[in-house]
């Protein structure tokens, strides 16, 4: 393989452009959810995998933990089966869980460690079942109005939360140069499967291996106001006034609380952004202020 001079000049240049950046987060552990609406078209999908191969090339360790609700939906439609949404949560029953584990573990899984693997890295594919890495305990959704005299507890069948996360092979996998990838089913003690939201694990991971970020990739520019405008920044604090006024609602509801819970337990920053807009990895990555919505532990001073 051989360039012309000029055209290897110019890529020299680029990268000696990018050294700080790269130095900036080397050896650093990003955690990437990659949320099923982001994975739209397959010149979108090519440049999620290259973006995951050349972070992985120049020394970050992304760990991917994705979604797949679209292509649940997708199969459950095939079977004459409709999807029904709590809180951003999937109702799901048990002939519904075996839709969720086929096309989250097998489908979803299988098809981004291919594409990750046709573009040069190595990818292995995990469920929270591979190393006991995901305890699940089934989640119980409050809901408060003001015409219920004490909160309304909603049962979704085999949906849960995490309870725990054993790294220990995830570690493993990062440690042998491989690029792991999550589909968020856990496991609960006595062995039953639970679906639960890929936004929600992917905090936690996010959380257990300290990440130096955890990036959201959605379906919108980031959490939008009132307004549809663009929120480029906001703390803790403003995350509750948000979600009581209604701003937020459905899907962006556990991805906004889950970027909530990993910075207030210790990793550095959260960011939603669009993963329809191509090569969003490496322009968070390359811009100081990153792309989308940055969430932040509290305001800048
Ligand atoms: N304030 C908000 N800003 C942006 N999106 C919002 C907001 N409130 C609700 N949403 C909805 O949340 C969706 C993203 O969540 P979801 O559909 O679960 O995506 P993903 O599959 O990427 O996890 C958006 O497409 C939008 O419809
Ligand atoms: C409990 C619950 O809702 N689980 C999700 C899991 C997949 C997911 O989160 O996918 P996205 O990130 O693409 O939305 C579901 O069944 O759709």
């Amino acid at each position: 393989m051989s360039l012309p001079a000029e055209r290897a000049q110019n890529i020299a240049r680029v990268l000696i452009e990018a050294l700080p950046y790269i130095r900036r987060f080397s050896g650093k552990t990003m955690v990437i959810k990659y949320g099923g609406n982001a994975m739209v078209d397959q010149r979108l999908k090519d440049g999620f995998a290259r973006d995951v191969v050349l972070m992985k090339l120049v020394g970050l360790n992304p760990v991917i933990v994705h979604g797949g609700g679209p292509q649940i939906g997708a199969l459950l439609q095939r079977l004459g089966k409709a999807s029904e949404f709590v809180q951003g949560m999937r109702v799901t029953d048990s002939e519904t869980m075996d839709v969720v584990e086929m096309v989250l573990g097998g489908l979803v899984n299988k098809e981004i460690v291919n594409l990750i693997n046709r573009h040069g890295g190595s990818a292995v594919g995990l469920t929270g079942k591979d190393g006991d890495l995901i305890r699940a305990r089934k989640l119980m959704l409050r809901r408060d109005a003001p015409e219920l005299a004490v909160p309304e507890i909603i049962d979704l069948g085999h949906v849960g939360e995490v309870e725990s996360i054993d790294a220990e092979v995830v570690h493993m996998l990062v440690g042998g140069n491989f690029i792991p990838v999550i589909a968020p089913i856990g496991v609960c003690d006595d062995g039953l499967s639970y679906n639960i939201n890929a936004d929600l694990v992917a905090g936690k991971v996010a959380e257990v291996l300290q990440a130096e970020k955890l990036l959201l990739l959605t379906n919108t520019a980031g959490l939008l106001d009132q307004d549809g405008e663009l929120i480029r920044d906001l703390d803790v604090a403003r995350v509750n006034a948000l979600i009581d006024s209604g701003v937020i609602q459905g899907g962006m509801l556990p991805k906004i609380r889950c970027a909530v819970e990993a910075v207030q337990a210790g990793v550095k920053a959260a960011h939603i952004l669009d993963g329809r807009v191509e090569h969003a990895v490496m322009l968070d990555l390359f811009t100081d202020e990153g792309v989308g919505t940055l969430i932040r532990p509290r305001a800048p001073k």
